[in-house]
C-alpha cells in the first residue's frame, strides 16, 4: 500500500481532524415531519450559518444502490464514506447475479440444490421478508424459489423475518399477500413450498454486533426446533399478535411456527440445505456463526446441525464468513483507513455497540480487521427499547472523543452517534426529538474541544431517518393522513440529503466550498484526507473543500 502524498498547499492542522457521523440525521422536506428541524439544535444551526456547509446525497446511485428510489442505509453509507468511491452494492450485485444467471451457475447454488434433490430433503430460506433493499429483497427470494423448482427441488421452507423497519411499520400483511399469491402459483401439485416459521426482525435472528444474542436464540428455536407459538398461517400469526397487543410494530412481533396436521411444517433438520438470503452482513453474522461454529458459547444451540449452509453474500472479508456464499461482495479496496495507516496517521474510531461495527467494519469496507495505526473503542449499548432511553450513549461517546482530542495521540478521529437513526426507527417522535438534541449537544462539546486543540471537524451523516418521521406524498412532500386526519408514522430511513459541514475554528486550512458536481457522502473521504494535509488518491471522488 502506497503512502498518501503530502499536500504542497496545506500541512494539516495542529490538532486532529474529527469526522462526526450523525447516523440517520438528514435534511427533511416537510417541517412537520422533520424532527431534526423540530428539535432544538443550536450547534447545528450555528454551523449551518457559519461553517463551510454543503448538502450531499446519501441514497440511491450516489451510494451504489440500484436505483435513486432506494433509501440509503448504514452499510452503503459507511462503505462510501470510508472508501471515497461508489461501488455497486449488495442489492445491485445480487439483482445482477440473478438477472444474468451467474448466481445459479455458481458452485454453491448447485451444491445446495443437488443436496436437496439427491436426499429429497428441504431447501430452507431464512431472511428479511420485504422489498426494503437494505438487507434483502423479496424479489430475490422469489427468483431463487422459481429456479429451485425448475431444478427439481421438491420441498422448500421459508423462515420469514418480518420487517417494518425498511418498509412501513405495519405493512407485513402486504408482503404475506404478495407471497401467498406467488406460492399459490408455484405449488401446482409438483412441489411443496411454504412458510415454516418467522417473527419480527428486532425480536428474532437479526441481532448485530453481539448486542443481544437472545434474539438469535429465539430465532434459532423457531427455525430449527419449531419452538414458538403455532399457527396455521403467517397471516393468522400476525393478526393474532396484533389483536393481543394493539400498536405493536412489525419489527417487534414474537416468533411463530407454522403447523400443518398437528405437526410443524418445516424445522431445519440434518441433511437439509439452508440459504440465509440477506445480502447485508451486520445482522447476518451471528446467525451465520450459529450455523457454522463448531462450538457455540453464546446460547445453547444443541448439536451443530448437519446442514449445508450458505449466505447470500460474503459478510466479512477478513474472517471469510460465511464459508459458502452465493454472490461475491463489492470489491472495496484502498479504504481511507488503509491509506492513513500506510501514511502513519494514528486513528481512533468510537461508537456504542449498536453502531460500533458501522464505524469500524462497514467503514473499512466490510472487513473486521484493524489497520496498524487504528484504535477502536466500543461503548456497550443498553439492551432496552431505544425510545425509552433516547440519549443512548451519546454522552459517553462524546467523552471518549473529547478525551481522544485532548490526548494529542490521534490525528484522525471518527465516531458515530446512533441516536437519530436508532430512535428514528421506533417512530416515537417525542423520543426522536430528545435523540437529536443529544447529538447536537455532543457536536457542541466536540467543537469546544477542537477550538482548544486547533483541530477541524467534519460533520455529516450516513443517510436520513429522523428528518422524515411521517409518510409524505412522493411528489408534493405533503403529509399523508390516515382516516382520522393524523399523520402516518414512518420508521424507515429517508431519501433525503445530509449535511456536510467543515468547521475549522483556527481557520488554518482556509477551507472553502469546492465546486463539486453531484456531491455525495463518498466525497467525505477525500475531504478528510485534504484537511489532514494530504492529497487524496486520484480515483477518490473529490474533496468538498479547497484548502490553502
Ligand atoms: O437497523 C438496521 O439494520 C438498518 C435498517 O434496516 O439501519 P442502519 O442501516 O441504520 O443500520
Ligand atoms: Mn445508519
Ligand atoms: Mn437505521
Amino acid at each position: 500500500m502506497e503512502e498518501l502524498k503530502k499536500s504542497t498547499v496545506f500541512e494539516g492542522p495542529e490538532g486532529p481532524v474529527v469526522l462526526v457521523i450523525m447516523d440517520g440525521v438528514g435534511i427533511g422536506k416537510n417541517p412537520e415531519s422533520d424532527y431534526v428541524k423540530i428539535a432544538s439544535t443550536p450547534n447545528l444551526d450555528w454551523l449551518r450559518e457559519n461553517a463551510v456547509y454543503t448538502e450531499v446525497k446519501a441514497h440511491g446511485k450516489a451510494v451504489g444502490l440500484p436505483d435513486d428510489g432506494d433509501m440509503g442505509n448504514s452499510e452503503v453509507g459507511h462503505n462510501a464514506i470510508g472508501c471515497g468511491r461508489v461501488f455497486s452494492q449488495g442489492a445491485a450485485l445480487v439483482g445482477d447475479a440473478i438477472k444474468s444467471g451467474s448466481m445459479f451457475d455458481g458452485a454453491v447454488w448447485k451444491e445446495l440444490v443437488a443436496n436437496a434433490v439427491e436426499k429429497d430433503s428441504a431447501l430452507h430460506f431464512i431472511g428479511l421478508f420485504s422489498d426494503g433493499n437494505v438487507h434483502s429483497n423479496l424479489n430475490h427470494l422469489e427468483a431463487m424459489l422459481k429456479k429451485a423448482k425448475e431444478e427439481g427441488v421438491k420441498k422448500a421452507r421459508i423462515h420469514a423475518l418480518i420487517d417494518g423497519r425498511d418498509v412501513p411499520p405495519t405493512s407485513a400483511l402486504e408482503y404475506v399477500d404478495r407471497f401467498d399469491a406467488f406460492l399459490a402459483e408455484v405449488n401446482d401439485g409438483t412441489v411443496d413450498y411454504c412458510i415454516a416459521s418467522g417473527g419480527g426482525r428486532m425480536n428474532i435472528t437479526m441481532d448485530r454486533y453481539d448486542a443481544d444474542w437472545s434474539m438469535v436464540e429465539r430465532g434459532w428455536n423457531a427455525h430449527l426446533k419449531a419452538e414458538g407459538r403455532t399457527f396455521a398461517s403467517m397471516r393468522e400469526a400476525i393478526e393474532t399478535f396484533r389483536a393481543e397487543k394493539p400498536g405493536i410494530l412489525d419489527q417487534d412481533l414474537p416468533a411463530f411456527v407454522i403447523e400443518r396436521d398437528g405437526a410443524p411444517v418445516g424445522p431445519i433438520i440434518d441433511g437439509d440445505s439452508v440459504i440465509f438470503f440477506n445480502f447485508r452482513g451486520d445482522r447476518s453474522l451471528e446467525i451465520t456463526k450459529a450455523f457454522e461454529a463448531d462450538e457455540l458459547t453464546e446460547f445453547d444451540r444443541g448439536p451443530k446441525p448437519d446442514v449445508i449452509y450458505a449466505g447470500m453474500m460474503q459478510y466479512d472479508g477478513d474472517l471469510d464468513v460465511p464459508k459458502k456464499y452465493l454472490v461475491s461482495p463489492p470489491a472495496i479496496d484502498r479504504t481511507m483507513s488503509e491509506y492513513l495507516s500506510a501514511s502513519g496517521v494514528k486513528q481512533f474510531a468510537v461508537s456504542e455497540t449498536q453502531k460500533y461495527g458501522h464505524v469500524t467494519y462497514f467503514f473499512n469496507g466490510n472487513n473486521s480487521g484493524k489497520f496498524e495505526t487504528e484504535t477502536w473503542k466500543e461503548i456497550p449499548s443498553d439492551v432496552c427499547p431505544f425510545e425509552d432511553a433516547p440519549r443512548m450513549k451519546a454522552d459517553e461517546i462524546t467523552e471518549e472523543v473529547v478525551a481522544a482530542i485532548k490526548s494529542g495521540e490521534y490525528k484522525f478521529i471518527r465516531l458515530n452517534y446512533p441516536n437519530g437513526d436508532m430512535v428514528g426507527h421506533t417512530g416515537v417522535v417525542s423520543a426522536v426529538r430528545v435523540a437529536v438534541e443529544a447529538v447536537d449537544e455532543g457536536v457542541g462539546k466536540i467543537m469546544e474541544a477542537l477550538k482548544e486543540a486547533n483541530g477541524i471537524m467534519v460533520c455529516s451523516a450516513d443517510h436520513g431517518n429522523s428528518d422524515d418521521m411521517c409518510e409524505l406524498d412522493k411528489k408534493t412532500f405533503e403529509l399523508k393522513l390516515d382516516d382520522e386526519g393524523k399523520c402516518k408514522p414512518k420508521t424507515a430511513h429517508s431519501l433525503n440529503p445530509v449535511p456536510a459541514i467543515v468547521f475549522d475554528p483556527s481557520g488554518v486550512s482556509n477551507a472553502r466550498k469546492a465546486d463539486v458536481e453531484d456531491a455525495g457522502i463518498a466525497n467525505l473521504a477525500a475531504t478528510c484526507i485534504t484537511l489532514l494535509g494530504y492529497e487524496p488518491p486520484a480515483d477518490y471522488t473529490p474533496s468538498l473543500v479547497t484548502v490553502g
